[in-house]
């Protein structure tokens, strides 16, 4: 099943459009051990609430050689709970570098089922990301308009529709309810997601920001079809720090995010 197919199915099953983020901050943490065991234990906790979870690269990568080990398990013990894996990298640069981050995060030994991508080097650049993702079944979540207010600085000015345009030219060439090219909108821009939805009527949303940026379950109805399927609202920190280090905490916060999105769509 594809990566779109097993989102979408989970949201239909299981009644959940949350994605969980798993981003562990070493400081959080009184050695590598320790962090481990809580950010695997969040994972088993909040998966019944997912419909995906998304390690942040960034915190992996900021632990070297261990971190790296700790992402695949995390990728293994996501996969055993049957979790789809988004990995947070935001990766883009020149054809043959973007085909090696395609083929580290894509299908290496620590590939997940789907990798956010930066369009910044321009849309052909995008093309190793979409044809390693076509051969596996997975996805990318191109990004379109990110969630922190800066963002405009770049990304205003018609670029985020630009980019929005070109997301949904990619994803038109592929078979399926939703495509394997998928993007980024802010959750915390509520006022675009119907003109976004509008722009890329067959691509998966991941709408990032929710909780610990302003975001609220509430306003996300726009982004979503009838039917509540469509995109995949992500919290991190509200889930993995909802209070303090308490992995009983992170179950019910995943649970009241899950509940928050179901009122605002069913
Ligand atoms: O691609 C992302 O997930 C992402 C895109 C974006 O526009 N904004 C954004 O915050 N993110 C990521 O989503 C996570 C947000 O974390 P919280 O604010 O703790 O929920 C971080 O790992 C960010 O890197």
């Amino acid at each position: 099943m594809t990566f779109a197919a097993a989102v979408t199915d989970r949201t239909r099953h299981l009644r959940t459009r949350l994605c969980v983020g798993l981003d562990p901050r070493a400081d959080a943490y009184r050695d590598l051990a320790h962090l481990r065991e809580h950010t695997l234990d969040v994972l088993e906790a909040t998966a019944p609430f997912a419909a995906c979870v998304k390690p942040q690269l960034a915190f992996f990568e900021a632990l070297g050689v261990p971190g790296l080990t700790l992402l695949e398990e995390v990728c293994a013990a996501a996969r055993l709970l049957g979790l789809p894996v988004i990995l947070d990298g935001k990766r883009g640069d020149i054809g043959s570098t973007a085909s090696a981050y395609a083929r580290g995060w894509l299908t290496g030994p620590h590939a997940g089922d789907a990798l956010t991508v930066n369009p910044f080097l321009g849309f052909g650049t995008l093309t190793p990301f979409v044809e390693a993702a076509r051969a596996n079944g997975g996805a990318i979540f191109v990004l379109v308009k990110t969630s922190n207010p800066d963002q405009a600085d770049v990304q205003g000015q018609g670029v985020s529709e630009r980019v929005a345009v070109e997301v949904a030219r990619l994803g038109a060439e592929e078979e399926g309810e939703y495509a394997g090219v998928g993007a980024v909108v802010g959750a915390t821009h509520p006022q675009d997601l119907a003109l976004f939805r509008s722009l890329m009527p067959r691509a998966l949303l991941l709408l990032p920001g929710l909780g610990a940026q302003g975001g609220t379950a509430a306003a996300l109805a726009p982004a979503f079809h009838p039917g509540g399927t469509g995109a995949l609202a992500s919290a991190s920190r509200a889930v993995q720090y909802a209070s303090g280090l308490s992995v009983a905490a992170s179950r019910e916060a995943a649970r009241r995010l899950r509940d928050e999105l179901n009122a605002a769509l069913e």
